[in-house]
């Protein structure tokens, strides 16, 4: 489990982190969004321990990466924006020699590090210096290491960018597989409708402040599209549109929202139940609006 508690942390005048609290629980996979500059990496850096906090602390099992540093950091695997390996050795080398603080033999190490760099894409490029790596390769190979022992807490700042459609399938897959195992993992994005489908939970920064907190079920039902219609008697036809969504009324209009079925499905039942639709149209709204929508409503 991984607790940001209360993390705040200046750079000369800028406050970067403002009062930062939020959690991961086991068993739980969730995004953290903002836009560029909003605090992730601040925040992600900070938990793994390589950036002290002003003030506040983070617990990865209970354990403070502040007070108890080494420990807390064995429990957690990192894959950072933007990993720097400026060695000479060949990717599958360094992967056998980084296995190695890990007590694995070589040999064993050896046939991980190839199954894992072939998953993410690295098949061809085992034998090329990681120096000569490009950012989007390094990423994958830091993502490979991240694995090596097995953590069972997870953080990977903006891990999808750099990823082909086939690498960010293994990611997805392996994020579901750690959320079975019951591990926390937190990744970060600047783009919500890229943690859909993977997160549980979003967790969303603006400015160095958390602005909230939602699961992604109810994020992706309030994005869904709203029925907007003009009725004659609203009341008696509540109990059919209350089946369709969230219903509520706005001035003679009547709106559905979080709709689950096709508003030609729902204008048909209304038609055959003897009510009289005078206007429809519906709206819709993406998860970027709702990210938007949710920056505005803190004074943007
Ligand atoms: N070492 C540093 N020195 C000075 N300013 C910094 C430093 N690190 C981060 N910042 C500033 O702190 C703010 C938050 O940066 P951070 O990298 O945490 O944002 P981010 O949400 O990860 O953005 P991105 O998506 O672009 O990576 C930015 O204004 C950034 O310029």
């Amino acid at each position: 489990m991984i607790e940001v508690n209360s993390v705040s942390k200046s750079f000369g005048r800028l406050k970067a982190l403002d009062n930062v609290s939020f959690k991961v629980y086991n068993g739980e996979i969730t995004g953290y969004v903002g836009l560029n500059g909003a605090g992730k990496t601040t925040t992600i850096r900070i938990a793994v321990g390589v950036l002290p906090p002003d003030s506040g602390d983070v617990l990865i099992d209970g354990l403070s990466v502040t007070r108890d540093k080494k420990k807390a950091s064995e429990r957690i695997g990192w894959v950072p924006e933007l990993p720097i390996f400026e060695t000479d050795f060949k990717a599958l080398d360094y992967y056998v020699y980084l296995a190695g603080y890990y007590g694995i033999p070589p040999t064993e190490a050896k046939r991980m590090g190839r199954e894992a760099l072939e998953m993410l894409g690295l098949g061809d490029a085992l034998n090329m210096k990681l120096a000569a790596y490009s950012q989007g390769m390094k990423k994958r190979f830091a993502l490979a290491v991240s694995l090596i022992n097995d953590p069972p807490n997870f953080i990977f700042d903006e891990v999808l960018n750099g990823l082909d459609p086939k690498g960010i399938v293994f990611f997805r897959d392996l994020a579901v597989k750690f959320k079975k195992q019951g591990k926390a993992v937190l990744f970060s994005s600047h783009i919500l409708s890229e943690v859909e489908g993977i997160a549980d939970k979003v967790v969303f920064i603006h400015k160095g402040k958390i602005i909230g907190v939602y699961m992604m079920s109810e994020i992706v039902n309030m994005a869904k599209p709203s029925l907007i219609m003009k009725i004659d008697r609203v009341e008696e036809s509540l109990s059919i549109l209350e089946k369709y969504g969230r219903v509520e009324t706005r001035g003679e209009y009547v709106v559905v929202s979080g709709l689950n079925a096709s508003p030609s499905v729902i204008v048909k039942e209304l038609v055959e139940s003897g009510f009289s639709v005078q206007e429809v149209r519906s709206e819709e709204r993406s998860l970027e609006e709702f990210f938007f929508n949710l920056i505005r409503g803190k004074g943007e």
